[in-house]
């Protein structure tokens, strides 16, 4: 897929490497500058047009320089303005320097504000260029501001939020609205940064988008801009086999409503043909509660070498109600060779024998995706999982490569990772969608998609999308039925 700045995000390295592009094709990286601060005084105005007062927060790097330059406009648009510095003025380089020479505004020493009703801080720390955790005089401002109420306005994030992870670096602003510079980093759309984000701008300071693509890494926004050419796949016109048969397992009598609900949603979501597998003491309570889903018997591992013998079926969700153990390890094992949605029960049985699923898949050469949450995460990739230094997508895409899989890291900023290195951000899903069997039905559109034919990643992340999509229209009192009702067509 060709490669737009609408749903690419970069990391804060790659950002310089453009800034380092621009500067080499002849592009005054002051006038970057110039346009970074007059957007940021410009979004302060149409937000806070009755301010009493806007305070400038500014930095000892090209954040502060791009507060100067915001304090210096807002101040020419006649608004009452105060500019506090981190450090000394004095000792500021380069642009910073020079937009700080500009502003006629003579900051003074951070330590000395104090909030005041009225006023709007415009927060110019620090942005990409954050390093180690802030230090004590910028805890102590951003503490006070944060308790006070105040609106602030960010320049580039809100400083403390680390850029490349997202995690709050000793201590962050809560900020109402951020401006960044020609496409968002992974701390806006990572928690708990977006958080902190709140309504988030990308301003176009007018870097050719050409020196972002060509610097920007395969990192995107879960739009539907990313999969749906692969559409295609979902055809209306096919007929049920064509459509796809879709293979879901279910555990023991006690727990089956898990998997009944992955079928369900594989159903709602496309697949010509479900079929709910169940083990014999489950016949019964099965039976009773499907219609549309078949079902099957399937006690045990000659059962399923006798099922697969029927090469359409090509897909499968196991895990969900599935149980922990050797069963669902000897099951997993012979499906590696097929399109297979690994979830829940499916992932936490191979805690500690994980390689030897890993081996599998990479032998066999089938298409899998997991589904985990964090504690599922931590239980099948403990050593990734530990790594502190990595950010959430770093660790999804980790876990794709070791485990030649997609991977889908589930939370409120859920990434899908391939083991090429692509990922994806989910930023539409609602807190409701953290509801019992939310993850259930994920697994069932997930398996759906498969089924119909979509490649792994692109699956799984339309899939995550439309989940979101199916959590905002069913609204805040969702449940994971109504997540299924819910589900909008692609
Ligand atoms: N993208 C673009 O195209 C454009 C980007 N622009 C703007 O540039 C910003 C990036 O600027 P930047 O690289 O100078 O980084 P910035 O965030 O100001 O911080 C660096 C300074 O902070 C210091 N420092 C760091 N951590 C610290 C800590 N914990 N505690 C104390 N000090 C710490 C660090 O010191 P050092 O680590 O070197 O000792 C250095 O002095 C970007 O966010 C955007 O606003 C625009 O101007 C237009 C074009
Ligand atoms: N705070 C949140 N905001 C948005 N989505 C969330 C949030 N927390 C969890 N989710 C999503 O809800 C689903 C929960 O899945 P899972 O943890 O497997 O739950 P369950 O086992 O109950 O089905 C996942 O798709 C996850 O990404
Ligand atoms: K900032």
């Amino acid at each position: 897929m060709s490669q737009t700045l609408s749903n690419i995000f970069v990391t804060p390295a790659e950002m310089t490497s453009v800034d380092k592009d621009a500067a080499h094709s002849g592009i005054d990286s002051f006038s970057l500058m110039r346009s970074a601060g007059t957007a940021v005084s410009a979004a302060a105005l149409r937000l806070y047009p009755g301010a009493l007062r806007f305070v400038t927060l500014c930095g000892p790097g090209n954040n502060g320089g791009d507060g100067y330059v915001a304090a210096a406009a807002l101040a020419e648009s006649g608004a009452c303005v105060t500019v506090f510095a981190l450090g000394e003025p004095a000792k500021l380089k380069g642009d910073a320097a020079r937009a700080r020479e500009r502003c006629a505004l003579a900051p003074g020493p951070l330590d000395g504000y104090e909030p005041q009703p009225g006023d709007v801080v415009i927060d110019a720390l620090f942005g990409a260029g954050l390093a180690r955790e802030v230090p004590k005089q910028a805890r102590n401002v951003i503490g006070r501001v944060n308790a006070s109420g105040v609106p602030v306005v960010a320049v580039d994030l809100p400083s403390g939020i680390d850029g490349r992870t997202g995690e709050i670096r000793g201590a962050s602003f809560v900020a109402a609205h951020t401006v960044t510079f020609m496409a968002p980093k992974p701390g806006h759309l990572l928690m708990p940064g977006r958080a902190r984000c709140g309504t988030i701008e990308v301003f176009d300071i007018g870097i050719p988008g050409r020196f972002v693509v060509g610097r920007a890494g395969d990192l995107h926004i879960n739009t539907p801009t990313l999969w749906e050419e692969h559409l295609g796949a979902l055809d209306p016109e096919a007929h049920k086999y064509k459509r796809g048969h879709l293979a879901v397992f279910c555990g023991g009598s006690a727990s089956t409503g898990a998997a009944r609900l992955s079928a369900a949603a594989g159903l709602r979501a496309g697949a010509g043909l479900v079929t709910l597998a169940s083990p014999v003491e489950a016949l019964a309570t099965n039976a009773s509660h499907l219609t549309a889903v078949m079902l099957k018997e399937i006690d045990g591992t000659a059962d399923l070498s006798a099922w697969l013998k029927d090469k359409r079926l090509s897909t499968f969700v196991l895990g969900p109600g599935f149980g922990v153990g050797k069963t669902a390890r000897d099951f997993v094992l012979m499906l590696c060779d097929r399109a297979l949605v690994l979830d829940a029960d499916g992932i936490t049985s191979f805690k500690e024998a994980e390689e030897q699923l890993f081996d599998r898949i990479a032998e066999e050469g089938g298409e899998v995706v997991m589904t985990p949450h964090d504690g599922e995460f931590g239980r099948i990739f403990p050593g990734i999982a530990a790594d502190t230094a990595l950010s959430k997508i770093e660790k999804a895409q980790a876990a794709a490569k070791l485990s030649h899989s997609v991977i889908v890291y589930k939370g409120p900023d859920t990434v899908i990772a391939a083991p090429s290195g692509r990922a994806a951000v989910n930023v539409n899903a609602p807190p409701w969608l953290a509801t019992a069997g939310s993850g259930d039905v994920l697994a069932g559109i997930i398996g759906a998609h498969l089924a119909q034919g979509m490649p792994s990643f692109e699956a799984a992340a339309a899939a995550v999308w439309r989940h979101g999509e199916a959590g905002v229209a069913a609204g805040r009192t969702a449940t994971a039925e109504m997540l299924i009702e819910s589900m909008p067509p692609l």
